[in-house]
């Protein structure tokens, strides 16, 4: 099975491009062979890309434990810049059907590369029992969560798939592989949860270090810095377009006023073409 490897800020991806609807219980356990990093290729996540009726593209996404999730930020920029210089460079703009609806895709690119990839993230969703979130109220905006003997507070985002946004007083060293896997299964997600731990720099910039539902510390997450900047603006700690500080890299997010959409600007890259044996 032919493959290209990409990532997005070192949140790194299997593409698997195929002409026909995936079998998603085939990808699923594919997704766990192939991203395992010592006996196989290696990776966050396996993204298979196949024709759709609706869109420029269809695309399912897998975490590295086989899990299928809803949304990926840094995925969408792989795929659009696949997109764009595999597909159809005489396009700048892509609509992606995912598994939460169509997402449109925009490519700033000069001699037929992607320099930087614009995504419509889509709408926050901060109802509790949409998250999902165990709770009461309209929001759940620092609501106190007990992890392993510790208190942290939360707010609840979801961008097709949940994320629990907590401050932190340093996230740059923050001890993520210690909280992260509790917070990730605790029972107040019913779902499991995305978990980002940041620090608020001023209303234009933020640090996020997170630990991703099904995966673990990543290097970048793009639907958790898109619920970071929509926390900080519930939290009054954002303005609605900053910078996210990743141990990858920055992102660009825009929560915008007039559609209420979010919008992440950020790069992608090719990191090598390559055939899977199977086992
Ligand atoms: N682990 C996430 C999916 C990948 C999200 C992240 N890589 C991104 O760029 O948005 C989840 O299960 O919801």
């Amino acid at each position: 099975m032919k493959f290209t490897k990409m990532h997005g800020l070192g949140n790194d991806f299997i593409i698997v491009y195929q002409n026909h609807t995936p079998n998603l219980e085939e990808f699923s356990r594919l997704a766990v062979q192939m991203c395992h990093r010592h006996t196989g290729i290696g990776a966050d996540g396996l993204v298979v890309v196949y024709p759709s009726e609706n869109a420029d593209a269809a695309m399912r996404i897998f975490n590295a434990d086989g899990s299928l999730t809803e949304q990926c930020g840094n995925a969408m920029r792989c795929v659009a810049k696949y997109c764009y210089e595999r597909l159809s460079a005489l396009k700048d703009e892509f609509t992606l059907e995912t598994k939460v609806g169509l997402q449109t895709v925009w490519v700033d690119g000069s001699l037929g590369k992607a320099e930087k990839i614009r995504v419509d993230m889509g709408e926050p969703v901060l109802e509790p029992s949409r998250i999902p979130v165990v709770a009461t109220g309209r929001r759940v905006i620092n609501q106190p969560v007990e992890a392993g003997g510790a208190q942290f507070y939360f707010t609840g985002v979801s961008m097709g798939n949940p994320h629990a946004v907590i401050e932190v007083d340093d996230a740059s060293r923050f001890p993520v592989e210690k909280w992260g896997p509790i917070l990730e299964t605790h029972r107040l997600f019913p779902n499991k949860s995305n978990v980002e731990f940041v620090t608020f720099h001023s209303p234009s910039e933020v640090t996020m270090r997170v630990w991703e539902r099904g995966v673990g510390q990543t290097m970048a997450c793009g639907s958790g810095a898109c619920a970071t900047l929509v926390a900080g603006v519930l939290l009054g700690k954002l303005a609605r377009r900053a910078v996210i500080h990743l141990l990858g890299g920055d992102l660009e997010i825009e929560w915008s006023e007039a559609d209420n959409r979010v919008y992440m600007s950020g790069p992608a890259a090719f990191v090598y073409d390559g055939v899977w044996l199977p086992a």
